[in-house]
């Protein structure tokens, strides 16, 4: 599974992202350091034919911008029309109603091949209370794969759910990724752009459970080995995005500390 990563700079994608306006630089260059090509569009003149020759869609609600929702919903939409794989990214929907019902109405009208959240935003969307502020997440407990595997079961679709331990499952197979540091915390957007990876990454296989552990993987690592000598914030930054570019599928073999548990009925 760790070859994906080869594909992706062998392959570069179109990455077309409908997203907030605090991380779409960021969300842009992450794109290109795995090889991809990014496009971000909030134009309601060029969604159908900027979809159609797209290999993946990103949708971030995270700045919910007023003008822009009928676009997502319109973008969603046409992903499934030209059979594009399509992630959600649920940015703070535990925050307000109106991005619980947006949320609500996006998961509705589109079929998601993945939804990637923090814990928060996930479990939110499971329907439990949940300990999150604006668009992060303080939910802290070790071991929330059943919850998140009932999710999945729910929701139809391959469910991420990031914090201290991230976790990918369709609801009957789950990864549990044991690697990152907090300071990953400690920077805006880098859920954003994990799912910016795996948007990547979902264009270039029809597995997309393990495009979602690769794109997680990525973040996760790249920011653990980013901190290993313990630099403040903007200079982990700097290197988080150069390991992020650097990365290969050696380095992810050989220091991914993967679970795997396969549910039983
Ligand atoms: N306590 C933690 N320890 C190690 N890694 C973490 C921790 N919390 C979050 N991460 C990592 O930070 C990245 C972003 O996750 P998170 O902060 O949950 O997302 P978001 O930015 O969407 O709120 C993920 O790769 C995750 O593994
Ligand atoms: C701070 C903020 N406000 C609206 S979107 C956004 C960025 C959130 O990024 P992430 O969910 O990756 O931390
Ligand atoms: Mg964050």
């Amino acid at each position: 599974m760790y070859e994906l990563i080869n594909l992706v700079k062998e392959e570069n994608p179109l990455v077309l992202h409908y997203t907030n306006n605090v991380t779409m630089n960021d969300c842009a260059n992450v794109t290109l350091a795995i090889g991809a090509s990014p496009l971000m569009s909030c134009s309601y003149e060029e969604v159908e034919e900027i979809v159609s020759i797209a290999n993946s869609v990103v949708i971030n609600i995270g700045t919910m911008d007023s003008q822009l929702l009928e676009l997502y919903l319109k973008a969603g939409k046409a992903a499934n029309k030209y059979n594009k794989p399509v992630i959600l990214d649920p940015v703070g929907i535990f925050a307000t109603k109106a991005r619980s019902e947006f949320t609500n109405k996006l998961l509705n009208e589109v079929k998601f091949d993945v939804i990637k959240g923090n814990i928060s935003e996930i479990k939110f969307i499971g329907g439990f209370n949940v300990r999150g502020k604006g668009v992060d997440s303080f939910d802290e407990e070790d071991d929330q794969s059943e919850i998140i595997q009932k999710i999945a079961r729910k929701l139809e679709c391959i469910v991420v759910a990031t914090g201290k331990v991230d976790v990918v499952t369709n609801g009957q197979l789950t990864y549990k990724i044991h690697n990152g540091t907090s300071k990953l915390k400690g920077i805006t957007g880098t859920g954003c752009m994990s799912t910016s990876l795996i948007g990547s990454l979902l264009s270039c296989t029809k597995n997309s459970i393990e495009a979602s552990v690769v794109g997680i993987l990525i973040m996760s690592l790249s920011g653990q080995l980013a901190d290993i000598d313990n630099k403040p914030i903007g200079t982990f930054k700097v290197k988080l995005m150069d390991y992020i570019y650097n990365m290969n599928s050696q380095t992810l073999k050989k220091y991914a500390k993967i679970e795997f548990l396969q549910f039983k009925k």
